[in-house]
């Protein structure tokens, strides 16, 4: 058969060509399910980062908690390993998203820094 030209229906070739695409069909719309839900959690878990990054912020608590996040480190890659998912990917796509959550804490720490109403903020007279 020469390149770029389907075999004669109902060919045995044709037959499992159309099985196998039918199969990736199949696997894709799963993935696309899967990928759905990763943004919706992702959604929902920077909604409660945000409001802990708004708590920290009026409590002057620090942006990171490193005691916190190897706690959290060590914890996914045990679950990782109980669910057969390579624990050290685990680790760096936790890595990944507590950075961004760290870096939106401190960009919140900021704008409370420059709140005229901000907790323990003195005005300063200058001259
Ligand atoms: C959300 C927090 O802030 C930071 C972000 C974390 C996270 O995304 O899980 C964990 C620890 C902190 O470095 C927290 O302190 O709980």
């Amino acid at each position: 058969m020469s390149e770029g030209t389907a075999p004669p229906a109902g060919d045995a070739t044709s037959v499992a060509d159309e099985q196998a695409r039918e199969r990736l069909l199949y696997l894709r719309g799963s993935i696309d399910n899967l990928d759905a839900a990763l943004v919706h959690l992702l959604a929902e878990r920077f909604k409660c980062t945000q409001q802990v990054g708004e708590l920290k912020a009026r409590h002057n608590l620090p942006p990171a908690d490193p005691a916190r996040e190897a706690t959290q480190i060590a914890r996914l890659r045990r679950l990782a390993e109980d669910a057969k998912l390579d624990p050290a990917f685990a680790e760096k796509f936790l890595n990944f998203i507590i950075g961004e959550v760290v870096r939106h804490h401190k960009a919140i720490a900021d704008q409370e820094i420059g709140r005229d109403d901000a907790p323990g903020r003195r005005d300063v007279t200058i001259g």
